[in-house]
């Protein structure tokens, strides 16, 4: 596999069997008992041009863009923060909706997805210091104490579970394809998909279901990243990351992008938040709210999710207008750390009784 340099964008060839080895694949999953969910393998998929099948835009979304604001919310001057004002009255704040939010909640339990890059660390050059605030790791903790909380990332789990380092979560990496959750009750009787899920013991030893669609891809996608490391070595700047069951190259200090290899299976970060609330048993829409909080493309799949099924809220985490599926929007992850807040001293009075839950602006 060769890594070339088009115009200004990169483009994956694949004279190889890889080629053939990422694409294509029959045999279509499902659990017997209708409960979960299908995983079909995607009928397109070649690494000759990544850009035909819409990887490289979606990678290119993986990236802090390099527009301040996107047409439809900039003025005739182009003021950002005039374009930015606009856009929130279509995406309003989740901090100044607060009250709307916590209505919707009321005698609803509510799930909280996050995801990691951008949303609770900064986005910054080197992918190995995005690191979490010690503040930002207490109000998860905090949260995490009061509702159910997953973290989804396109990071490998191990890694995500490394930079987040808290057991009381649970976690998904490599966009959702690896996911480590409760026991489930219903075991899937297609063998395939049973091939898929594994009982094992989490890092206290308490036993936990490992999910893996993609396990197949597992030494494909090493021979991918080896690739890639290799052809990328005398690029300064670039950077490889193995995730496991996705790798990404980035060259954001080469040009400023990152562009990510993964599997072609029907398999995102919307699958997985509908899969943590089947296994969590918190799939009820009348009485669970899922929150998810995310600032990339990959997070839009579940936005989607909770948007078409009338479930719950996305919010974007964006400091310029784009584009959403998401309902709400916050600015950065500092205003995400401070709607965590809000949603823990929420519950406290709440369960106090005090004042019904009901808090005024300087709470929040
Ligand atoms: O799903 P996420 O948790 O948001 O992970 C998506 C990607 O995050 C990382 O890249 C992004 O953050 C880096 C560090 O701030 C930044 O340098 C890069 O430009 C961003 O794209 C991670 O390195 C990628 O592998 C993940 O796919």
């Amino acid at each position: 596999m060769e890594m070339k340099s088009s115009s200004s964008s990169p483009v994956l060839t694949d004279p190889s069997p890889i080629n053939k080895r990422l694409g294509i694949h029959t045999g279509l999953p499902s659990f017997s008992s209708g409960k979960y969910i299908n995983i079909p393998r995607k009928k397109i998929g070649k690494l000759d041009d990544v850009r035909s099948n819409g990887w490289l835009d979606a990678m290119k979304s993986s990236s802090p863009p390099r527009k301040k604001f996107i047409k439809g919310f900039s003025t005739a001057a182009e003021d950002p923060d005039f374009a930015y004002c606009s856009w929130m009255l279509k995406y309003p704040s989740a901090l100044s909706s607060f009250e709307h939010i916590t209505h919707s909640a009321r005698n609803k339990k509510i799930a909280v997805f996050l995801d990691y890059d951008g949303t609770l660390s900064p986005i910054v050059d080197d992918p190995d210091q995005a690191l979490m605030s010690e503040e930002m790791r207490s109000a998860v903790r905090n949260v995490a104490k009061y509702f159910p909380t997953a973290i989804i990332s396109g990071r490998s789990r191990d890694k995500v579970y490394e930079l987040v380092g808290l057991r009381e979560l649970y976690y998904a990496g490599s966009h959702g394809m690896d996911i480590m959750g409760p026991t489930i009750q219903t075991v899937p009787t297609d063998h395939h998909l049973n091939s898929c899920v594994e009982s094992t013991t989490d890092q206290q030893g308490k036993e936990v279901n490992l999910f893996q669609p993609a396990r197949e891809f597992i030494s494909m996608i090493d021979e991918v990243f080896r690739t890639l490391v290799e052809n990328t070595k005398d690029i300064k700047g670039s950077k490889v990351e193995n995730h496991k069951f996705c790798t990404s190259v980035h060259y954001r200090n080469v040009d400023e992008k990152v562009l990510e290899v993964r599997p072609e299976i029907e398999w995102d970060k919307g699958k997985a938040v509908e899969f943590l609330l089947e296994s969590l048993d918190l799939s009820d829409v009348e009485n669970v709210l899922p929150i998810y909080i995310g600032d990339d493309r990959t997070d839009e799949d579940a936005f989607k999710v909770l948007r078409q099924g009338k479930r719950g809220y996305g919010i974007l985490v964006s400091s310029v207008a784009k584009e959403s599926s998401a309902f709400y929007s916050l600015r950065d992850p500092t205003e995400v750390m401070r709607f965590l807040n809000s949603l823990v001293v929420w519950k406290r009075l709440l369960e106090g009784g005090g004042s019904g839950g009901k808090m005024n602006r300087r709470t929040i």
